[in-house]
């Protein structure tokens, strides 16, 4: 049983088209991860599920609604954290949850235990103003208030962007364990290494998906050897590797360069010796397992 099924959906802003015919669907109790850069078509896609944007072609279903015609019956059965902060700011942490637990017609008794390890980190800033509280702990409440009615699906749009290297940790532990409750869990993100953390992703470039599998699956696909290169002076090597014809793609990975070499039959030991006679200062080059990343990039290039 799929809680997601999105059938060739389109969304267009005048001419830009920002969904293309997406396609993909989410198992019930699945955390599907939707992966893509800025201006991707990631928050159209949330928004047209959440029916809060109406598609212009294609179909969606949640839960088995129809987006456009069952609007009411999807928007009780879903929790939606947009990608900014739509919480009430004047509101204390506790007048929000109150305020979107009585929307609901439940209290926050009544659903504690499935925010009970969430809200008890918010606990203390209960009487704070939610506009005054930081980036992490801003996000913990959006989650508990998108969590409130107990959602059979929740939506999460790129939830930990601008947030902290540990809050981000944080929360994708949260994310495992409100899985164990059964809830699916469809999640944007911009940084690809969170892609791992999905059991499924959809990776998208200009509204369109270009793959949809889990994330070791895409990385098993990757249809070269990939070498991961470094010398003191990265930019000189970074020019010099655009210029021989031996390098298939190159592109900067932080500390290195991620090569691909155009004949495959080389070895890592002729490529060594080849890059040796051409460049004319001392290199580290190793074979490596692509990332998600590198498997975006390439399929971006196709
Ligand atoms: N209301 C709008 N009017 C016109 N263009 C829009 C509108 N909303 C989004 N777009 C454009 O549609 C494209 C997809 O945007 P969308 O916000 O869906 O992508 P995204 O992957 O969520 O990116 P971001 O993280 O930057 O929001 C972008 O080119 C964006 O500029």
């Amino acid at each position: 049983m799929h809680s997601v099924v999105v059938e060739n959906l389109r969304k267009q802003y005048k001419e830009n088209v920002a969904v293309d015919d997406a396609s993909f669907k989410v198992n019930e109790g699945e955390t599907f991860g939707l992966i893509g850069p800025d201006g991707s078509g990631k928050t159209s896609i949330f928004r047209m599920l959440a029916t809060l944007l109406v598609p212009d072609g294609g179909e969606a279903h949640v839960c088995g609604w129809d987006v456009v015609k069952n609007y009411k019956e999807i928007r009780k059965s879903v929790g939606y954290m947009p990608g900014t902060f739509s919480l009430y700011q004047d509101l204390t942490v506790e007048e929000n949850l109150h305020f979107f637990a009585t929307i609901f017609n439940t209290t926050i008794t009544e659903n504690y235990s499935l925010i009970k390890d969430i809200y008890v980190q918010l606990e203390p800033f209960k009487n704070r103003r939610s506009g005054n509280l930081s980036g992490g702990m801003k996000q913990k409440l959006a989650l508990c208030c998108a969590l409130i009615h107990r959602p059979e699906v929740l939506f999460l749009d790129e939830p930990t962007t601008g947030v902290d290297t540990v809050s981000r940790k944080e929360f994708w532990e949260m994310l495992k364990k409100l899985k164990k409750e059964g809830i699916t869990i469809l999640v944007s993100t911009p940084y690809m290494d969170e892609a791992t953390l999905c059991e499924r992703i959809g990776l998208i470039q200009k509204g369109r998906l270009l793959s949809i599998d889990p994330p070791q699956v895409i990385i098993e696909k990757y249809p070269k050897a990939l070498y991961a290169i470094k010398s003191h002076n990265m930019i000189e090597l970074l020019s010099a590797l655009r210029e021989l014809p031996l390098i298939g793609s190159v592109h900067s990975f932080g500390e290195h360069h991620h090569i691909t070499i155009v004949d495959r039959t080389l070895t890592l030991l002729d490529i060594r010796a080849t890059l040796e006679k051409e460049l004319p200062y001392p290199f580290q080059i190793d074979k490596i397992e692509p990332s998600v990343e590198d498997c975006f990039i390439q399929l971006m290039e196709k």
